[in-house]
């Protein structure tokens, strides 16, 4: 089976699983290295979005094998690691494509934690009333996703929601609020959202890179970076450190304003996005 079939795989039956066996991760503890939850912000949101998620830590430094799910205990370390490696390829390249030195991001630890997020989407009886997940952008420097043949991932384009296509085994790339903020908005995140189905229960598993905040915290301040600014290029955001920027979207929650107009100098944060 193939790298992507085989993570869908033990993600999906994880899910499938019956909640006897599932609400040994139930927690609102999100310094744990395992925590299976419904919505991270389910006390702030307007609405429930109609998912469930398994979300593990695995690096800088991955659970116990005790600790994980017996259904990808003896695959998900590797495919991690696998994914820990095409992560710092991206990252080499995309800062060689600023200019920069190929180790540059992995230097500013854009690539110490690895955050694996596992969602499922249920069948959804009224799927005009909510969403699977709401219009947000992601939070850390890159995200890998992989979803599965179900569909419903839109992205923002000019202002109209555009299905993101199909590709079996394909993983989708998407840029975070810190990376538009340590670039100063040269690459922009990216607005997305995902429907809810009346069909058919959807699997996707993010790999979200950014830096690691728990146990010994850290607290490197980011902010675009220098060489990237010029007279004609001033900074638009404001330095912070990583807790600070990471702690905003779990305190807002998905509240509709950008994360990064908290982070934006000489502006107030009241541009709502849709
Ligand atoms: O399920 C998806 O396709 C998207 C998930 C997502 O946007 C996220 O985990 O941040
Ligand atoms: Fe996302």
């Amino acid at each position: 089976m193939s790298f992507t079939n085989e993570v869908l795989e033990y993600v999906r039956k994880f899910h499938e699983l019956g909640s006897e066996v599932k609400k040994k991760y139930y927690s609102r503890d999100f310094k744990k290295k395992v925590v299976y939850i419904s919505n991270f912000d389910l006390y702030k949101a307007p609405s429930v979005d109609w998912r469930d998620t398994l979300y593990l830590i695995m690096a800088p430094k991955p659970p116990q094998p005790e600790e994980l799910p017996q259904v990808c205990k003896e695959s998900i370390m590797e495919h991690s690691n696998q994914v820990k490696e095409l992560g710092i390829k991206l990252f080499e390249l995309i800062s060689e494509g600023l200019g920069l030195n190929k180790n540059h991001l992995k230097e500013m630890d854009c690539a110490e934690g690895l955050y694996v997020i596992a969602r499922h989407y249920p069948f959804c009886p009224q799927q005009n009333l909510t969403l699977g997940f709401s219009s947000h952008t992601d939070s850390g420097f890159l995200t890998l996703l992989l979803q599965d043949q179900i569909g419903g991932l839109q992205v923002l384009h000019n202002n109209h929601w555009v299905d993101v296509p199909l590709s079996p085994g394909a993983l989708i790339v998407n840029l975070g609020d810190l990376m538009e903020l340590i670039t100063n908005a040269k690459f922009k995140s990216v607005y997305h959202r995902v429907l809810a189905n009346n069909i058919c229960p959807r699997i996707s598993v993010a790999f979200f890179f950014r830096m690691h905040l728990q146990e010994n915290s850290n607290s490197r301040l980011y902010g675009p970076i220098k060489k990237l600014l010029s007279e004609e290029n001033p900074p638009i955001y404001r330095e912070a450190i990583g807790e600070e920027i990471v702690a905003c979207r779990y305190t807002k929650g998905l509240d509709g304003i950008p994360l990064l107009s908290h982070f934006k100098l000489n502006a107030c944060p009241s541009n709502q996005i849709v």
